[in-house]
């Protein structure tokens, strides 16, 4: 492939790998890496911000949240759902295994699974690893939310797979990104410490390969233009002796511009027989037409998203004139309250910075995460806040759906979701206030709100939800203490 493409293939890697020199320095956040808040607050007389939207929306983009995601997570995502499964041949084994022992692995393998600290199979894997590892081969679609174990999953399979004896490439494995294609490296080096005789090389920016030499390690993990570099222009290796190829995080490798195109031309060079494990978060139309066209008989194995729910959470708002009134709102609850932490969404970056500051002259320990962070500060800022060094933190959407602290018991809407058209954003509403009540827990919301917009966009979530927000007087200390109870 000419070397333009490739490189448009990598401008959004190349973007992402500016803002995240080294992945490891993420878990050791400088000494000087004190809350952002303090850090900048600058001029601390800085007037309330005025217009609620004086800067667009902040984005980041699906690689960047997934990345943020894996690096944030402590383990597995629990979830009860049923896996569901449907299968095309009927022929498909169809068990699912409890124990790591029940597949059969090479010992050293199972060593390091163990050292890694997974005692049993988590849910999707019951289901997805006795149909990776069978025999003749199975070709697999599985999707499950991030978190549920499915890169953990695939990369026993595709260490399970290699023959060592033979020098070639016989594990292809393609990631959207740079970070991500790394990531999955990692597991796979972890996984594989007692079995020092497998090699894996990264496909991605910066790894080279002299022109004639062919590539003897046994596994390949890259990214969809390398690989095609590698493999169908310079021909390192011969993809048609692959036989295990994983597309991973297809629902970002669609979204990224030119990779499905890519993938499909590395496709095009597997042989018939090849194994194709395909693997994404989500679910939708296009993923799945992706899919279909890229596996052949697949079992497909889905475990739903557990759904956010509000019933756990007790819902109130509060009726302010101006930003002012809902920081007091705030300082009276807080003062009140012995709360476990909390979460205050702002509605612009502006907004979230204002209320720091103010926050922490008041003598207040707040963390504040906003897109204008590099991915670094804002794992070492979410790492302190779950460590509980803040108690508050003060966030725009950025991470609305990312963030999985136990410990938070308040959420506060100091603005209200809005969509573009202005009306109630309820999707992002559950997700923000999802972030509390979870666990089992019971969980506080609280919704600040200033003027009939405000008030048309409460009424909205109400009746979307089927469920009375009720109101709270932020000045009555005897009502805000019962909110503890
Ligand atoms: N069986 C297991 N027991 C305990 N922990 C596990 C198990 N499987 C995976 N994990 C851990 O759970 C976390 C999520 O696993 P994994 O990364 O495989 O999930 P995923 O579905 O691939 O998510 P993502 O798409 O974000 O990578 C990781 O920290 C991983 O080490």
């Amino acid at each position: 492939m000419s070397k333009v493409s490739w490189e448009e293939a990598t401008e959004e890697e190349l973007k992402l790998a500016e803002k995240l020199k080294s992945v490891e320095i993420k878990k050791e956040p400088p000494a000087n890496n004190v809350s952002p808040s303090t850090e900048r607050s600058g001029d601390s007389k800085s007037p309330v911000p005025d217009t609620p939207n004086d800067e667009g929306d902040e984005q980041i983009t699906p690689a960047e949240r997934s990345l943020l995601q894996k690096i944030i997570r402590r383990g597995l995502v629990e979830n009860k759902n049923d896996i569901e499964i449907q299968r095309k041949d009927p022929s498909s084994p169809l068990f699912s295994i409890k124990t790591f022992e029940a597949l059969h692995l090479k010992p050293n393998l199972l060593k390091g699974v163990y050292a890694m600290g997974f005692n049993a199979p988590s849910r999707i894997q019951e289901a997805a690893l006795p149909i990776l590892l069978a025999e003749p081969p199975q070709n697999m679609i599985a999707q499950s939310q991030s978190g549920t174990g499915k890169t953990a999953a695939f990369v026993l399979a595709m260490l399970s797979r290699v023959d060592p004896s033979k020098n070639y490439p016989q594990v292809l494995c393609l990631s959207p990104t740079y970070e991500l294609a790394i990531q999955t490296g990692e597991v796979a080096v972890k996984m594989a410490q007692y079995c020092p005789e497998i090699k894996l090389r990264y496909a991605v920016r910066g790894e080279e390969v002299p022109r004639g030499t062919k590539i003897t390690e046994h596994i390949i993990i890259g990214t969809p233009g390398k690989v095609l570099d590698w493999g169908v222009k310079f021909k390192f290796f011969d993809l048609g002796l692959v036989s295990v190829f994983v597309l991973d995080e297809a629902d970002i490798m669609i979204a990224t511009q030119g990779h499905q195109d890519q993938s499909f031309r590395i496709h095009k060079m597997l042989k018939r027989s090849c194994q194709m494990m395909f693997f994404s978060a989500t679910y939708e139309q296009d993923v799945m037409t992706f899919a279909e066209a890229i596996v052949r008989n697949p079992v497909i194995i889905r475990l739903k998203r557990e759904e956010e729910s509000l019933d756990n959470i007790k819902q109130y708002y509060v009726n302010c004139r101006n930003a002012e009134e809902k920081y007091r709102a705030i300082s009276n609850i807080y003062g009140v309250v012995t709360i476990g932490q909390a979460i205050i969404f702002c509605q612009t970056r502006k907004i979230a910075s204002w209320l720091s500051e103010k926050m922490s002259r008041d003598g207040h320990a707040v963390a504040l995460l906003t897109g204008e962070l590099t991915v670094e500060q804002r794992i070492a800022v979410l790492d302190r806040f779950r460590e509980g060094v803040e108690k508050v933190l003060i966030t725009t959407n950025v991470l609305a759906r990312g963030i999985d602290v136990e410990q938070v018991t308040i959420v506060v809407n100091f603005d209200l979701p809005v969509l573009v058209n202005r009306r109630a954003d309820c999707e992002t509403y559950l997700h923000r206030i999802g972030r509390t009540g979870r666990f089992g827990k019971a969980g506080i919301a609280i919704n600040l709100v200033d003027g009939q917009e405000a008030m048309g966009l409460l009424r909205q979530i109400e009746e979307h939800f089927g469920k009375k927000i009720a109101l709270l007087d932020a000045e009555d200390v005897d009502e805000i203490e019962k909110l503890g109870q």
